[in-house]
């Protein structure tokens, strides 16, 4: 029996992927072999030795000790893509609701008295304070063209936005779906400086920190909108807190507001909803769901963001070990010499790296014993090692 402990709400149809002959799945599992969440953050958690693997039912993984992790030769998942089309309509939403003075509007109108007549005096009198201005032709800075950005660069330039784009790490597959429409800006100055929106579409890593800065903003055009539905810390929030203050921008768009934000007349404050639609949340939970549990029964690795992908059929006439370790030279053939020493044939071997870290699936024509599965623990530079029964 597998034991899965949820550190968030996890949507019932993916754990539904988990049969519960065979899976336990609670909250509070004290020795689990996997640990699903979302957004709880890990950092300070005293995470379980037995953990084998870690799904966000997600994208970002900053809330995850992932460097820890792969030194314990644990696995992190996430869901890529699984919830790029709930934020990318939120992002219009925000862009919507700042371009067009849309709350504002609607607070004006939910707070009239009177008669039918007395209110349509007040509405068409009143109108006037909400003018906005119209999304077409306008020019939209996407910044992160992944999952997200580059629905949401193609959906702006369908509404008639002008779109430039900057993402010097696109993947192949992203750029053969981005709408040819979408213009390359040269670096982030460059499209800063054409820009009378911005939307923020990137992890938030050391490199990422503040991105959105003073001087990025003064080359903005004037009345500028930012969206930032990716995470807080992207934004410089003084010099855009600033920049609101001065009229350089007329709206920020945040999903992580803060006590400083929320109390600035400007900022559309959502919290954290971008993938909070019954979708995105039943197609994260599934893709994390079937990650975790091909990985704890077969070791196979499908979209983990520090293992390299591993998958291999089943081979052999007896079970199958798994083995995470350092990428040096030299270890295939330790790990081999103790199980020829054990007597055992190797059915199938594969072998995979990323970085520093490798990881081998090796079946075997036969069952290895407690003392073999130690001598592998014990290679120096061996991080995890797992015995996986044949089915
Ligand atoms: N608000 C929400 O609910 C919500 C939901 C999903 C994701 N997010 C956030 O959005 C981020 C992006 O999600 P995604 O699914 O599009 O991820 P993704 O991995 O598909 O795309 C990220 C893209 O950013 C690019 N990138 C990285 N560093 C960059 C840099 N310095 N400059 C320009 N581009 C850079 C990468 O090359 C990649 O193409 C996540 O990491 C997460 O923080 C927020
Ligand atoms: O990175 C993500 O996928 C989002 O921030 C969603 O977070 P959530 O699962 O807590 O809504």
């Amino acid at each position: 029996m597998y034991k899965i402990l949820t550190l968030n709400n996890i949507s019932v149809k993916g754990l539904s992927r988990l049969p519960r002959e065979d899976y336990e799945i609670t909250s509070e599992a004290s020795h689990p072999d996997a640990i699903l969440l979302r957004s709880f953050k890990m950092h300070d958690m005293d995470i379980p030795e037995s953990v084998a693997a870690i799904g966000r039912a997600g994208a970002g993984v900053n809330n995850i000790p992932v460097d820890k992790m792969t030194q314990r030769g644990v696995p992190v998942f996430n869901a890529p893509g699984a919830n790029a089309n709930a934020v990318k309509e939120l992002v219009l939403a925000g862009l919507l609701l700042a371009s067009r003075n849309i709350y504002p509007a609607m607070k004006f109108a939910a707070s009239l008295e009177g008669t039918d007549a007395e209110i349509s005096a007040a509405v068409e009198s009143g109108k006037k304070n909400y003018v906005g201005c119209e999304l077409h032709s306008k020019t939209f800075g996407v910044i992160g063209l992944g999952a997200i950005g580059r629905r949401v660069a193609n959906a702006a330039s369908a509404l008639g936005m002008k779109v430039v784009g900057y993402d010097p790490q696109i993947s192949v597959e992203n750029a053969w779906r981005l709408s040819r429409n979408v213009e390359q800006a040269i670096n982030l100055d460059h499209l800063f400086s054409q820009c009378d929106a911005v939307s923020v579409h990137v992890p938030l890593l050391d490199v990422t920190k503040g991105l959105v800065n003073k001087s990025r903003i003064e080359s903005m055009n004037d009345g500028g909108i930012i969206v930032n539905l990716a995470r807080g810390g992207i934004c410089d929030d003084d010099a855009v807190l600033a920049a609101l203050d001065s009229g350089k921008l007329s709206a920020y768009v945040i999903d992580f507001p803060t006590a400083q934000l929320i109390k600035h007349p400007k900022v559309i404050s959502f919290p954290h909803l971008g993938a909070s639609t019954e979708e995105a949340e039943e197609n994260c939970a599934i893709m994390v769901a079937d990650q975790v549990r091909e990985f704890l029964e077969d070791g196979t690795v499908t979209n983990s963001v520090n293992f390299p992908e591993a998958t291999m059929p089943r081979g052999g006439t007896g079970c199958r070990v798994t083995i995470a370790n350092a990428n040096v030279p030299n270890m295939v053939g330790q790990i081999s010499t103790i199980l020829a020493n054990a007597g055992l044939n190797i059915a199938d071997l594969l072998n995979k790296s990323r970085g520093d870290l490798a990881y081998t699936i090796i079946d075997l024509d036969g069952n290895i014993e407690e003392a073999s599965l130690q001598a592998l623990r014990k290679i120096d530079g061996v991080l995890a090692v797992r015995h996986l029964p044949n089915k």
